[in-house]
């Protein structure tokens, strides 16, 4: 059994990470960290069934009154950094979902996660057609510079562009040459038109209701377009990625930044 504790239950992401507890033998959910309902149980919430597990507003004390191996975050990017510290420090190992961390904030869980000698996870997408759209845009972009991406999210979303977004332009830049895309004299009449500007590529981000997390990657080559898509659907497409997270945490001794570097 690994005693999980789940930060953001009532989110869309927390609510299925929750329910994947309570499917999954191997994992026991023994409390949950939520902005709101200190002291109170989770059966007390609507459609939490007869779950009895006590709610926490503040981190450290739920580490404190329990023993926990891992910290499944999916709360907000305010959040995320803090939540992974406190965890670090009181010896659990986080799995993190929540997107909105910068570069530094990565370096700086890295050296805590090596001081503490502690496995830590921050997975920008933990659904596995996803990790394989990065891997194959990685691919691609050794033969065609010229790329493009646009994202769509449902209309809650705080980040942008996505976390999902931001990985996959970091990993096509291991392998493209660097390229100024587009006309070398264009000029925005309205600012943004051309999306954000990732050394070059530009990411489009949609936020509409109705979506749920989808991305396009365009690659133009003379006479040919290649694009490589995933849609997910529902976010029960992310738990197989958190639960092999949660299985791959207990075995590290450092902070890993993407489920790329989990599978073949
Ligand atoms: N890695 C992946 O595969 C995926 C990652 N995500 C990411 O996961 C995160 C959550 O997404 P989603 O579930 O859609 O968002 P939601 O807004 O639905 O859920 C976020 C939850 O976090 C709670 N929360 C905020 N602050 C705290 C806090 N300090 N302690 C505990 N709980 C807190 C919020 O409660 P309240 O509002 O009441 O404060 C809310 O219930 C986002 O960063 C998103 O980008 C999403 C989908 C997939
Ligand atoms: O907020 C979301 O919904 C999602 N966030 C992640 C991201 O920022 O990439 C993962 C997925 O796209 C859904």
């Amino acid at each position: 059994m690994i005693n999980i504790v789940v930060a953001g239950p009532r989110g869309k992401m927390g609510y299925e990470a929750v329910q994947l507890c309570e499917r999954d033998q191997d994992l026991h959910l023994v409390a949950v960290v939520d902005s709101k309902h200190n002291g109170r149980t989770l059966n007390e919430l609507e459609g939490f069934g007869n779950q009895e597990v006590p709610i926490y507003s503040d981190m450290e004390e739920c580490f404190s009154d329990h023993k926990v191996d891992v910290l499944v975050d999916l709360t907000t990017p305010a959040f995320g950094k803090k939540h992974m510290e406190i965890a670090l420090t009181h010896g659990v190992r986080p799995v993190v979902g929540t997107t909105g961390f910068t570069d530094k904030d990565i370096q700086e869980l890295t050296r805590l996660a090596e001081e503490k000698e502690l496995g830590a996870i921050i997975a920008p997408n933990f659904a596995i057609g996803a990790i394989l759209m990065m891997k194959f845009s990685q691919l691609a972009a050794r033969y065609l510079t010229d790329v493009e991406m646009i994202e769509q999210h449902h209309d809650q979303k705080l980040d942008a562009p996505s976390g999902t977004a931001i990985k996959t332009a970091q990993l096509i830049a291991t392998e493209r040459k660097e390229k100024q895309q587009g006309h070398k004299d264009e000029k925005e009449d309205l600012a943004g038109a051309r999306g954000a500007n990732f050394e070059g590529m530009r990411i489009h981000s949609v936020r509409l209701p109705g979506r749920v997390a989808h991305q396009e990657v365009l690659f133009g080559g003379e006479g040919q377009l290649f694009s490589i898509k995933h849609d997910s659907l529902n976010r029960r497409s992310f738990m197989p990625g958190v639960k092999l997270s949660i299985e791959h945490v207990l075995k590290l001794d450092t902070l890993v930044y993407g489920l790329e570097n989990l599978i073949d």
